[in-house]
């Protein structure tokens, strides 16, 4: 193993080399959701399209309020206009209906007294430009519309269907493959014998790559041998990215960062200062980047969301990859060893963080992961977090962007 690095270098290293991959897929906008933009993209019809009413009532001129008005016309929302509006006269507008040339305001039909079919009494105060929407006063065309690495929301889609787009230039999903490792395995589908016990660490890959979008190849278990391992790696040029676990510490059957770099990977880093995470490892082997996590359950998962994920959404071109955080004061004063940097699971609740269980769970543990709902990053050095302190929280699902913020608490 190689000394160990500090989390911060760790990461920066990362993203360094997490390349993004830029396959292009043509995508239908009913399918667009959570799909990453992959072209810049301007205003094409401007929002409004054209001068518009805001309201069903009345297209006036302001010479006229306090008059009784004929009313020449109804202008309904599809229809074209090609009419003027001149002192003295005014016309039924619909929502959304295109409004004559020289309208000044719009009355609401509820403030005017329609006297008979054609005259119409006008309030004598009303401002101008009421309930008029302008051409492109939100967007005009050539405007920036979304950029490119955008990931798309429903927002985004409405978006982009106010603007004729149909389909569009998405980049493909990374080819993803989990692998597992240790002779101890056996799948949850499966009947484990009472010194075996049941893969969990493939189905939280799994199930967290799917909750941000990813759908991964499982690929079963990596066999505790070197010759096993050989024939697993000659596979791995099929997927853009190999996530692992378990096999990079110590052990005599750790044969993970050795058979792989027999087969000619370059190791990023094997090792970082932090607790839990220490013998994480990434890599690259051929076009195939690697990162290989701890078998911990507690420890993998932690380091896959917040190390893992901002290395994949990198890589899938997408433009906001940095861990955000929000600031909240510490419920409970909190006492770490500072040898290393801490990742501390905890609860975010009614504006607190409140640490789970103290601090004090271990890297093999699962059901601290299911209590807690943030995680906070202390640096190393931080040993201790007055109870009140204003502290750095990351939600579980927290948002990224597009800028790389300093979420660790020093
Ligand atoms: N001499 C040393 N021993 C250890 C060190 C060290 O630096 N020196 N580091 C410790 C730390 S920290 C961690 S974390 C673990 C990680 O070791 P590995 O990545 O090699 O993982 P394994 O040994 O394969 O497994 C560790 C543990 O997790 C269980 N496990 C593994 N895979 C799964 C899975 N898919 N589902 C559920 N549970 C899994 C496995 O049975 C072990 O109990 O090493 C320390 N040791
Ligand atoms: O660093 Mo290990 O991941 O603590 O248990």
């Amino acid at each position: 193993m190689q000394p160990a690095l500090s989390l911060r270098k760790a990461i920066s290293i990362m993203l360094e080399h997490a390349n993004p991959i830029h396959r292009v897929h043509y995508t239908h906008l009913f399918d667009l959701t959570g799909k990453i933009l992959a072209q810049d993209l301007f205003c094409q019809k401007a929002l409004p399209a054209f001068d518009n009413s805001g309201m069903d009532g009345y297209a006036v001129r302001l010479a006229d309020l306090g008059q009784k008005t004929p009313i020449l016309g109804t202008i309904l929302a599809g229809e074209s206009c090609s009419v003027g509006l001149h002192d003295g006269a005014c016309y039924k507008v619909m929502t959304g209906a295109p409004i004559p040339l020289g309208t000044q305001a719009v009355i609401p039909f509820e403030n005017a007294t329609l006297k008979d079919d054609s005259t119409v009494l006008l309030p004598t105060d009303f401002k101008e430009g009421a309930n008029i929407k302008i051409a492109g006063e939100e967007l005009q065309v050539g405007a920036p519309l979304l950029q490119k690495g955008e990931r798309l929301t429903h927002h985004h889609v409405a978006l982009l269907a106010s603007q004729g787009y149909s389909v569009l230039p998405t980049y493909a999903p990374l080819r993803i493959g989990v692998y597992s490792s240790g002779n101890e395995l056996i799948e949850p589908w499966e009947s484990a014998q009472s010194h075996q016990i049941y893969n969990s660490n493939a189905s939280m890959l799994f199930s967290t790559l799917q909750n941000f979008g990813w759908r991964a190849d499982y690929l079963g278990v990596l066999p505790d041998c070197l010759e096993g391992m050989r024939e697993a790696i000659r596979g791995f040029d099929a997927y853009d990215v190999i996530l692992t676990t378990g096999g990079v510490s110590q052990g005599e059957a750790d044969f993970m960062e050795r058979s792989l770099e027999e087969a000619g990977m370059t190791t990023l880093f094997h090792g970082i200062e932090v607790k839990p995470g220490r013998p994480t490892m990434m890599g690259i082997l051929g076009k195939t980047t690697l990162l290989c996590l701890p078998g911990n359950p507690l420890s993998a998962s932690i380091n896959l969301h917040f190390l893992g994920i901002p290395m994949l959404k990198k890589m899938q071109g997408e433009r906001r990859y940095h861990l955000e955080f929000v600031y909240a004061p510490n419920k409970e004063r909190l006492i770490l060893k500072g040898n290393r940097a801490n990742m501390v699971l905890g609860r975010l609740h009614e504006g607190c963080f409140k640490a789970t269980q103290e601090g004090k769970y271990g890297s093999g543990m699962l059901t601290p992961l299911t209590t807690s709902n943030a995680i906070i990053f202390c640096d190393k050095g931080v040993e201790n977090l007055e109870e009140g302190a204003l502290i750095k929280v990351i939600p579980y699902m927290t948002s990224f962007g597009e800028e790389a913020v300093d979420f660790f608490n020093i």
